[in-house]
């Protein structure tokens, strides 16, 4: 069986300009799995309201983060499926779940290259309904209905996996050098908490109560919570960073629904008006740069952090197209292709 793999991340749309802007809200948000409400009541929230609204924002946001080559998330990924495929002997293709990009595309490149058994990579470190699970139902949705000779095998979500951890954390030490920190935030992208109670497969342990995730379960497969602070942990761990100097926080929330707290927003002015004066920020829910990370943080987080009394603000990169985190990748597919197996991930 000719083998292949597919990477596939959230989409961008094809110019920061409200005709491009409102139809890949549209898609994005339409998605049953982000706003996972009826479908009646899903076309009121967002054909009716936040479709009214949020464009105008969202097309401000892009035209500042925008590069001369498109959308950083786009080029990114790009870049990043470039690097792969110089050190992979296997065809890859690179598709995104939202915009022109379309997984269905990415799968007929890897058809037309005689594939038909395919590592699906979704491009997100931790589970969540609207990120991680959209694009592995997407994937077999297109897969049945248009390539139903193909066999999707998919990389579960990675953020344990000890090589993953050590390369994020050489980057993070890169990003801190020469930076005298008082506190690094983690920022997280949030989710609806309604979200995390959905996926919990026993229906009880998840109640986002503080001890929850401190609590070994099966639920914690699909806890982006616990996945989320545990990346923290894990990355606290591997750099020694001083405890008391490290915090997580969940950023980008929309709606009136309880999202993950604490909201990162709040916790910049929290942070300065401890007299924390420097602050630096990651962004590990995002493997490349983005709209949420270089706009809402490192441009507007830095203003917020300032204005509440904060002085120097540095946002560490994503792991983007860095030379390590492509060998990592093509060192999962070739093991992958030669032994059958994926990467080892730890869930307690
Ligand atoms: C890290 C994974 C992501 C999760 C989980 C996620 C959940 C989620 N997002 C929205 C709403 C929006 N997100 C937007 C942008 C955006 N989101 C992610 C990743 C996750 N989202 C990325 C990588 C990006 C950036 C895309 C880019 O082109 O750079 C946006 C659009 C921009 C805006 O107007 O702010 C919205 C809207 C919800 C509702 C949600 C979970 C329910
Ligand atoms: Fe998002
Ligand atoms: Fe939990």
């Amino acid at each position: 069986m000719p083998k292949g793999v597919l990477l596939v991340n959230l989409g961008s749309p094809e110019s920061p300009t409200p005709k491009d802007v409102k139809p890949y809200l549209d898609e994005f948000l339409m998605d049953e799995r982000v706003i996972d409400v009826n479908p009646v009541l899903r076309n009121i929230i967002v054909r009716g309201i936040i479709l009214n609204t949020r464009p105008k924002r969202s097309v401000e946001a892009y035209a500042k983060i925008w590069w001369d080559e498109g959308s950083p998330l786009i080029v990114i990924s790009e870049r990043f499926t470039e690097k792969v495929r110089q050190q992979t002997s296997l065809p890859i293709a690179l598709g995104m779940r939202y915009g022109t990009m379309s997984i269905k595309n990415a799968l007929q490149e890897l058809k037309e290259q005689g594939v038909d058994e395919v590592l699906l990579v979704p491009l997100y470190p931790h589970y969540a309904m609207s990120s991680y699970e959209t694009v592995v139902v997407k994937a077999m949705e297109v897969q049945q209905e248009h390539f139903p000779e193909m066999h999707l095998t998919t990389l579960p979500a990675f953020y344990s996996n000890p090589e993953y951890v050590n390369v994020l954390s050489k980057s993070i030490a890169e990003g801190l050098k020469g930076f005298e920190y008082d506190h690094i935030l983690f920022s997280y992208h949030g989710i609806p908490e309604r979200h995390i109670k959905k996926s919990d497969p026993t229906k009880f342990h998840c109640k986002i109560d503080g001890q929850c995730c401190k609590t070994n379960s099966v639920a914690h497969h699909t806890c982006y919570k616990h996945q989320c602070l545990d990346t923290t942990e894990l990355v606290k761990k591997a750099l020694d960073l001083d405890e008391t100097k490290v915090s997580s926080s969940f950023q980008s929330r929309l709606g009136s629904d309880p999202w993950l707290q604490p909201f990162t927003d709040k916790e910049f002015e929290r942070l300065a008006q401890e007299g924390k004066k420097r602050l630096a920020v990651i962004t590990p829910a995002f493997v490349s740069d983005c709209l949420e990370t270089l706009e809402e943080i490192a441009m507007e987080g830095k203003h917020q952090f300032q204005e509440a009394g904060g002085e120097d603000y540095i946002h560490i990169a994503c792991l983007n197209d860095r030379d390590d985190w492509a060998e990592l990748m093509a060192l999962w597919i070739k093991t992958w292709d030669e032994k059958g197996t994926l990467p080892e991930t730890r869930v307690h």
